[in-house]
């Protein structure tokens, strides 16, 4: 018998009775019955549940239990439809039956973290999520509500779950850019659909500029410090941080009504509203202004004071808005988020006040205060607790630590007034090493090799004192493992490096205090007591940095003795751990980094390529742009016949179908290009062969050598090769050994292009390749402007592939035109290849005339559409170009499409230049052809 958990969005319809039939023999473990197959290489398994519709599933493991998670119906043999299998082929004929659960490999069980027995439904994100019951409490409620949960507690997977369930256009978002792509990704993982909905994952910044993008640059704390430090003699000022968060939290940020707080206004706060006391403040704003003008002077701007500014630009268009990390954010940012909405009851907020570490005056009851007043929330805050990252001494660390905050400084508010709860059986350890002799630099040898020990460091300025006893890739600050687990943290020098803060941290503070199994309510007893707010940021850096580790702590001081390790009862004189080596495998590195760069940490990711997949430069120069040029000038050269500089100008110029140059080429009488179409297949064989025939073993030698992401002779990573070729086994490897699928070839094309302009130009691509290639290329959302403000175009949506695929065909279609044809793409000239594209990446409906056409009008330049996104101009009636004011957001700098086409030579311009050439050579030969006939004419007396 099986525990069988349903996955909560498959409705059975008409097919109730066969599946209600099938899903009991399963429980009973009669597979035979409902001919149990299992799926190669996908640790899927289907059973049949009548002659034409199967049903979906696969093998979990919970508490030593085996159990079965169904995961889908599939309708009449459609498996290449499947969200699980999508664009594969499957023949049923040759699927493996299993008769019983011994014949289930153990590799096949997922392992889970948690299944609720009290409810068979499911969830499903990049993994299966059972909900407990408070959990699901949460994702039934009504809007509005807050919801307030510790680390790890699943604020995060629940809202995404929460939001499908909304219809119309949601906006999530959050202050880090980071976290807003990975729930991205999270929410559309598995290929999930929806739509009925159409969301807006945006970071804060993304938001703004959504509104209109803002000159200059975002002042960080970084520069302020700098700055700060060249005042601080004259101000008498010391503390940078504390000062910051004055600035970006009490006088700029807090009022709503203002873009920052007048000298009067500043000074009239009462005791609980600043950081600093009175007789300093007249020393802060002076020096607020000047702090005005150094970023007028520098291009630089301060995010509060922006927002207030883009009131005017924003607009209620969302029906539903969630803000995750609301701790992050300041009054003046929440405001202008939530007026972005058509009701202004329709949003969740999420978050934990313990996690703050961006310079705010964050508090729940303040934050609700705001709601109640406007009486837009009464009741609708619940609390998570259960924590389903941490061991049970980590959980137990994180409590203590809570418990020395609530007795230093009082509860913040009645709401983060709870310690955490765990379930776990995983017991953890936290050990402590004081920094004599050889101890530091041995753990650091001891993991430096090993994707399960993260360093973690205050801030980022505390990194370059790590590396000289941790060389491992893996170093990061706390704002920048936000998000992120490891089984194993190493914490450095925290409190040593910051002794009196964590002074002031504990003091006052006894053991006894810490003897309480709850927290109890009460506020700090001396109202100007401002000590919560400035040291905030040390003890909230503290608790997010332990609540990192899934298992074992280990914690790095310069000295031993500090009160707070004694609070926490770390046991400092603990006999010397023997620890042994780890050292990971390079398979395990090289998903560390795709891990990694998901996250966009690059300076993480270029660490562990250059420390650990250390790889050999190859001994060829690739055709980078600089070395196109150069090779088209010496190729094209009329005086020197250059052949080896024709040979490669052909190859590259038919690779990336520049018709153009091999036109060029045939003009200077170079055979091969003469008839370049037949050409084709040996490209393939000299270059691509072994992709052509998605053979991973020959590709392999090189990758060892080279490294997951090197340039062949024509500047294509192997992964622009497996897209070129359609190779989707190659690829699956490449990527899940981190291989970029942004990575830009010479002509900035990605994969993701690369596949299109294939499927475009073959049809035997677009059917057999495409399906199963494209998902896997998909990148981050697309960034595009043209009126100035930003547009974040998601994978999923067909604007994306549109805008994709116009960035690769338009080019090969206008450099067929002739003279007297319009220089623009007309629906016949797409239409019919788009026919040959898979169901999976453009469905039956949208390869219609006219759903494309409906399509093109609706965000052509002049279009009356709300949801118009100006990506095409219109150039006569049914012809469309790109629109040419179109930016594109490429490695960090809007480049307009334009600019792209120029770098490609292959702009409007010279295309039309072209064709008029072409046109003129056509009539003079024309005119040659005449004349020679009139001649003979005359000869013969015709
Ligand atoms: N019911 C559950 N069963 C199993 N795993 C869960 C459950 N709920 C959440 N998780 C997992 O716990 C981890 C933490 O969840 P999530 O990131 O949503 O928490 P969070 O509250 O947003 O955390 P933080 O505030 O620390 O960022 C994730 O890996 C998530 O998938």
């Amino acid at each position: 018998m099986f525990d069988l958990f349903i996955y909560n969005d498959i409705k059975p319809g008409k097919l109730r009775k066969q599946f209600d039939k099938t899903v009991e023999q399963l429980s009973r473990g009669d597979f035979v019955s409902a001919e149990v197959k299992k799926m190669r290489d996908t640790g899927l398994y289907r059973a049949r549940l009548d002659y034409e519709n199967r049903l979906l599933f696969r093998f979990g493991r919970y508490n030593d239990r085996t159990c079965l998670l169904i995961l889908e119906i599939i309708m009449n043999h459609a498996y290449d439809k499947s969200r699980f299998l999508r664009g594969s082929g499957v023949d049923e004929s040759k699927l493996l039956p299993v008769r019983s659960q011994q014949e289930v490999p153990e590799g096949d069980l997922v392992p889970l973290t948690f299944l609720n027995p009290r409810n068979s439904r499911f969830h499903l994100l990049d993994k299966v999520l059972s909900f407990d019951d408070r959990q699901e409490e949460v994702l039934s409620l009504p809007l509005p509500h807050i919801v307030i949960g510790s680390a790890g507690s699943g604020k995060t997977a629940l809202t995404l779950e929460k939001m499908k369930s909304l219809t119309g256009r949601v906006l999530y978002i959050t202050l880090s850019p980071f976290l807003a792509e990975n729930s991205a990704r999270l929410f559309y993982s598995f290929n999930y659909e929806n739509d009925k909905l159409e969301i807006d994952f945006l970071s804060y910044r993304e938001f703004l500029e959504t509104l209109k993008i803002p000159d200059g640059k975002e002042v960080d704390f970084r520069t302020f410090e700098s700055w700060f430090a060249r005042h601080r003699q004259a101000t008498r000022l010391r503390d940078a941080h504390k000062t910051f968060e004055e600035y970006r939290g009490v006088i700029t940020g807090q009022d709503i009504t203002k873009e920052y707080l007048s000298f009067d206004e500043y000074l009239a706060l009462g005791v609980k509203q600043s950081i600093f006391p009175v007789r300093e403040r007249e020393t802060v704003y002076r020096l607020f202004e000047k702090y005005l003008l150094f970023l007028k002077e520098n291009d630089f701007y301060d995010v509060n004071i922006l927002t207030h500014q883009w009131l005017s630009y924003c607009k209620p268009v969302y029906d539903y808005i969630v803000v995750d990390e609301v701790q992050d954010f300041t009054n003046i940012q929440l405001h202008i988020i939530l007026k972005s909405l058509n009701n202004p009851t329709n949003f969740i907020l999420c978050g934990d006040s313990n996690q703050v570490v961006y310079p705010n005056f964050f508090s729940w009851s303040h934050l609700k205060s705001m709601f109640y007043r406007s009486g837009l929330i009464e009741n609708e805050v619940k609390i998570l607790r259960a924590n389903y990252r941490n061991s049970q001494t980590i959980t137990t660390l994180a409590n203590r630590l809570l418990k020395i905050k609530n007795a230093r400084f009082g509860s913040i508010d009645k709401e983060s007034n709870y310690l955490l709860t765990t379930d776990t059986a995983v017991k953890g350890d936290a050990v402590f090493i004081e920094q004599v002799g050889n101890a530091v630099a041995d753990l650091g040898q001891k993991t430096r090799q090993s994707v399960k020990y993260a360093v973690l460091v205050l801030r980022n300025e505390d990194k370059a004192k790590a590396r000289e006893f941790f060389k491992t890739p893996l170093l990061f600050s706390v704002q920048e493992l936000k998000g992120l687990e490891y089984e194993n943290v190493i914490l450095y020098n925290f409190i040593s490096e910051n002794a009196a803060e964590y002074n002031a941290v504990c003091e006052g503070v006894t053991r006894d205090n810490l003897l309480v199994d709850e927290l109890t309510y009460a506020r700090g007893k001396d109202k100007t007591d401002k000590s919560h707010e400035i040291y905030k940021f040390y003890i909230n850096a503290l608790y997010v940095a332990l609540t990192r580790a899934v298992k074992n702590v280990f914690i790095v001081e310069k000295s031993g003795g500090h009160k707070l390790l004694r609070l926490l009862e770390i046991a400092e004189d603990a006999p010397k751990r023997i620890m042994k080596e780890e050292i990971s495998s390079a398979d395990d590195w090289k998903m560390e980094a795709r891990r990694l760069e998901m996250q966009g940490k690059t300076e993480q990711v270029d660490a562990i390529r250059k420390g650990m997949l250390a790889t050999v430069k190859p001994d060829w120069e690739p055709m980078t742009i600089e070395q196109y040029r150069i090779t088209k000038e010496e190729a094209l050269n009329p005086e020197n016949f250059n052949k080896k500089a024709k040979d490669r100008l052909f190859d590259f110029a038919l690779l990336h179908n520049q018709e153009v140059v091999i036109r060029q080429l045939a003009e200077l009488k170079y055979k091969r290009a003469e008839r370049f179409e037949t050409e084709r297949s040996s490209l393939y064989r000299k270059y691509y062969h072994h992709y052509k025939k998605d053979n991973l073993q020959m590709i392999l030698p090189l990758l060892n050598r080279y490294g997951v992401d090197y340039r062949d002779q024509h500047n294509f990573t192997p992964l622009h090769a497996a897209a070129f070729a359609g190779a989707v086994k190659i690829a699956k490897t490449l990527l899940s050994h981190g291989a970029s699928p942004s990575s830009l070839d010479t002509f900035r094309k990605t994969p993701l292009q690369i596949t299109l302009e294939q499927a475009f130009l073959s049809s035997d691509y677009a059917r057999n390749r495409l399906g199963e290639i494209y998902p896997l290329l998909l990148t981050d959302a697309l960034k595009i402007q043209t009126d100035g403000f930003l547009i974040k175009i998601d994978p999923h949506k067909v604007e994306y592939l549109l805008i994709n695929l116009f960035l690769v065909v338009q080019p090969m279609i206008l450099q067929k035109k002739s003279f007297y044809e319009e220089m623009a793409v007309k629906i016949d000239d797409l239409i019919e290849n788009l026919q040959h594209f898979s169901d999976a990446v453009l469905p039956p409906h949208r390869k219609k005339r006219t759903y494309m056409l409906a399509l093109l009008a609706k965000h052509e330049i002049e279009s009356n559409n709300p949801y118009n996104k100006k990506i095409f101009k219109r150039i006569s009636r049914g012809n469309y170009q790109l629109n040419p004011d179109l930016a594109i957001l490429i490695d960090g700098n809007w480049v307009s499409v334009v600019d792209i086409f120029n770098y490609r030579d292959l702009s409007v311009v010279e295309l039309r230049e072209h064709a008029l050439q072409r046109e003129v050579k056509e009539m003079e030969a024309f005119r040659k052809k005449m004349e020679k006939e009139r001649k003979n004419r005359e000869k013969w007396g015709w």
